[in-house]
């Protein structure tokens, strides 16, 4: 009996300490040896907290940022990564353009060097590869084409440009253009008054996204985009606080009781869109799954050949990815486009009468779109200024050489967005004046052939694969404002651009609509 208990407290033991090793490699040895190895190549960084890391230094910068700059109304500066990064912007200034620091025990390497950037973002023998999300990010956007990696995301991007390139985006502009008439058609009632941007411009990035990429409407996806909408702020959140692993397992916090709830009600969403899809081409209303992304998906799902086929939780990925990807970014640039419009009489001016130029009263259409050529450069100075996407992630895969340093296995690149667009040494003394000028000449021109200094869409294999789309919805939205409307600034405007996984104004932008005295367009929106 007595060897039996003493058996049975040996190997409790064993299971003990090995499981306490196991912690302790994770959130100890493994951290000091990786910040030793950096150390001894001359690159420093914060200290390593133990487990933890720098998210709590990180959260309080943040907050401290947070509590200064909602006292009062703040002056415009598109200086704004102290505001945005506050966390980076003070590690940059104390140890250089190369720096370490920790998301809880995984290391972190910034690097702005932008030939470093170009060797990473470039690299295709998959040396440097997409990191795994933290679990909140991964609930927004599923493995799906941002995340995933290797063969099948091969699969999804070929499916996905076919979706959103070429003839099949061509398509997709009187969608895009009927989408920003509703827009107009609701702000007939709030003229000379104030409108919110960011919350306006929400419902014709979803419209259109919903439209052109599942063919659904936006009111059969409003319940979707509130959720994501709310999984979004949980997850942003979060994003900064960290939990021992295992303890969700017993107690969950009511962020993590939400966003739970909220996945598996985005999840039947999205399968409520494939199943009426699916019954179209049952009962034969369609011939086809369609051309569109959810029809290029679905005809994936139903392949013949069935090591091509996507499962469902494919589809329903791709949906979550694209909902995410394609509404939040689009929303962003929007907002911040019209709110430097909005300061810069100007360039707003100057925008109108090239759009009245090029279309007079009608509506956009493809010719004319690729004749914008002052709204593009307006376009390219506020991703400039305010990129949506402010980092890009890459993971080493195994240890590798990268201009003098030696990497680490498992250790994540982090390619600020934001800081090297605010680089004084690369866009020079005023790097944070609104200067469209920049681009007149070309993206070539402005960034002097480094491709790595202007990333708003990333860089390599992995670019946006919604450039075109993107970038085709900014100017039809922003020609058709401004044939109907000039605007200005509300004066209680509080400038507060934060980081809710792109960049968002805090307390909104808002406007005042100055109508344009034109009949003709008056009477096409009746
Ligand atoms: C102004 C709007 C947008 C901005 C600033 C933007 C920015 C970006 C950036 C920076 C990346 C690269 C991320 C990385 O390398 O880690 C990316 C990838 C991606 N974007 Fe966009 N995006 C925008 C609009 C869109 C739209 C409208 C869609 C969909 C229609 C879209 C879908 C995607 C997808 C699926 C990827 C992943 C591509 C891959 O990994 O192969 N984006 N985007």
């Amino acid at each position: 009996m007595n060897l039996l208990v003493n058996g049975g407290v040996f190997l409790l033991s064993i299971i003990l300490f090995s499981a306490l090793e196991k912690v302790l490699q994770k959130f100890w040895w493994n951290p000091i040896r990786v910040q030793r190895a950096m150390a001894s190549q001359g690159v420093r960084g914060p200290p390593y907290g133990f487990a933890h890391g720098s998210t709590r230094e990180i959260f309080k910068l943040r907050e401290v940022v947070a509590r200064q700059m909602n006292k009062h109304t703040v002056d415009v500066s598109h200086d704004i990564l102290p505001i945005v990064e506050p966390h980076i912007y003070k590690w940059s200034q104390m140890f250089g353009g190369i720096f370490l620091y920790w998301y809880g025990p995984a290391a972190l390497l910034l690097i702005s060097d932008t030939e470093l950037v170009k060797e990473v973002l470039n690299n295709r023998d998959k040396t440097y590869v997409k990191p795994d999300f933290p679990g909140d990010i991964k609930k927004l956007l599923g493995d799906g084409l941002f995340s995933t990696k290797g063969e099948k995301w091969a699969r999804q991007r070929r499916l996905a440009h076919l979706a959103f390139h070429g003839e099949s985006l061509k398509c997709m502009i009187p969608a895009m253009v009927d989408s920003v008439h509703m827009l107009l058609k609701r702000w007939q009632n709030l003229e000379a008054r104030e409108v919110e941007l960011f919350e306006e411009f929400t419902a014709i990035t979803s419209d259109v996204i919903s439209r052109t990429a599942f063919g659904s409407s936006y009111i059969e996806g409003r319940n979707m985009f509130q959720m994501l909408g709310e999984l979004t702020t949980i997850a942003s959140r979060n994003i900064f606080k960290l939990r021992l692993p295992g303890v969700r397992n017993i107690w969950k916090t009511s962020d993590e009781i939400d966003s739970e709830r909220l996945e598996k009600a985005i999840r039947d969403v999205v399968l409520e869109i494939i199943r009426k899809r699916e019954e179209k081409v049952n009962t034969g209303e369609m011939n086809d799954y369609g051309n569109d992304l959810l029809g290029s998906l679905l005809k994936a799902y139903h392949d013949p050949d069935e090591s091509k086929r996507t499962t469902i939780d494919d589809v329903m990925d791709e949906c979550k990815t694209f909902y995410f990807a394609g509404q939040e970014t689009t929303n962003s640039v929007l907002t911040w486009t019209l709110f430097l419009l909005a300061i810069h009489k100007d360039w707003q001016q100057e925008a109108r009468k090239e759009v009245t130029d090029v279309f007079g009263n009608e509506d956009p259409n493809h010719d004319g779109i690729m004749k914008l050529k002052t709204v593009g450069m307006i376009i390219n100075e506020s991703l400039r200024l305010y990129p949506p996407v402010i980092s890009l992630l890459r993971k080493v895969k195994k240890q590798v050489t990268l201009g003098n340093l030696v990497l680490p296995a498992d250790i994540v690149l982090d390619i600020p967005t934001l800081a090297i667009h605010h680089d004084r040494r690369i866009w020079g003394n005023d790097v944070h004046l609104f200067k469209p000028e920049r681009f007149s000449e070309g993206i070539a021109k402005a960034t002097n052939n480094n491709a790595a200094v202007f990333l708003p869409f990333g860089l390599g294999p992995r670019t946006c694969v919604g450039i075109n789309f993107a970038t085709n919805e900014a100017k039809i939205a922003i020609a058709m404002i401004l044939q109907r409307y000039s605007f200005t600034l509300s004066p209680g405007y509080i400038h507060l651009p934060a980081h809710i996984l792109t960049i968002h104004p805090q307390h909104g932008v808002k406007v005042i609509l100055h109508p344009l005295q034109c009949e003709n367009v008056r009477v096409q929106l009746d």
